[in-house]
C-alpha cells in the first residue's frame, strides 16, 4: 500500500511513477513498532510524543480506538480521532526534501490518554536505503511557484542524506539515550546539505 501511495505521490509531481524506486529499492530502512501510551495517572503528565516531523517518505499509522494523535495545521492542533478500518498517512521528511517543500511533512504529536485508559498504535515508516541522496526533482511550473523550499528549522535541519537524516531523527526521538550513549555524535552532526 505504502508503495501505491509512493508512486501516486510519484505522478502527482509530475514524475514517472516509478521515480523513487532506487532510492527505497535493495536494503530500505522501512520501520513498524507497537507504542504504547499509558494514562495520566501513570505518566503524571500530558506529552505523549512532542512535536515532529517522521523521517521517512511516508507513514501508515493504525489506531487504536482512543484519540490522542494531533496535526498541525494553519498553526493549530487538530484531533486526529480513530476512525475504525483506517489508516492514517503522513507525509514524511524525504517527500519534502524531494518536492523542494511543495509537499510539507506532516508535524504531529501525540498526548497522553486520560486516566485509567491505555492507547496503542502501530506506526510503520516506508523510508529509503540508508546510502541514498534525495534528489530534487523538477516540478512542473505550477508546482514549483508553490513550492516554499524544505523547512528550514534549526531545531530540525532536514537531510538529503538519507543516513545522516535517519540518525538525525534517531537522537532527537531519544535525547536521554544519545546523551548518554552518543554524545561524540551529538556534538559531530554534519551540518544540513
Ligand atoms: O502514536 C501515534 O499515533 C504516533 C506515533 C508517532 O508519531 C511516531 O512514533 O513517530
Ligand atoms: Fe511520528
Amino acid at each position: 500500500m505504502a508503495v501505491r501511495l509512493l508512486k501516486a505521490f510519484a505522478l502527482s509531481l509530475d514524475q514517472a511513477e516509478d521515480a523513487f524506486d532506487p532510492i527505497y529499492s535493495g536494503e530500505p530502512n522501512h520501520r513498524m513498532k507497537i507504542v504504547r501510551y499509558p494514562g495520566r495517572d501513570t505518566t503524571g503528565g500530558d506529552q505523549g510524543v512532542g512535536a515532529h516531523k517522521d523521517g521517512g517518505f511516508l507513514t501508515l499509522l493504525l489506531q487504536d480506538d482512543n484519540k490522542g494523535l494531533q496535526v498541525e495545521y494553519d498553526g493549530s492542533w487538530v484531533n486526529v480521532d480513530p476512525i475504525p478500518g483506517t489508516l492514517v498517512v503522513n507525509i514524511g521528511e524525504l517527500l519534502e526534501l524531494a518536492s523542494n517543500g511543495y509537499l510539507r511533512a506532516t508535524v504531529h504529536r501525540v498526548v497522553t490518554p486520560s486516566a485509567g485508559v491505555e492507547r496503542i498504535s502501530v506506526p510503520f515508516f516506508f523510508s529509503a536505503r540508508l546510502d541514498a541522496t534525495i534528489p530534487l526533482l523538477t516540478l512542473p511550473e505550477e508546482l514549483a511557484a508553490e513550492a516554499r523550499g524544505p523547512a528550514s528549522d534549526p531545531d530540525n535541519p532536514l537531510f538529503r542524506d538519507v543516513g545522516t537524516n535517519v540518525l538525525k531523527s534517531r537522537l532527537r526521538s531519544h535525547p536521554d539515550v544519545a546523551r548518554r550513549h552518543y554524545a561524540d555524535l551529538l556534538e559531530t552532526r554534519a551540518s544540513p546539505g
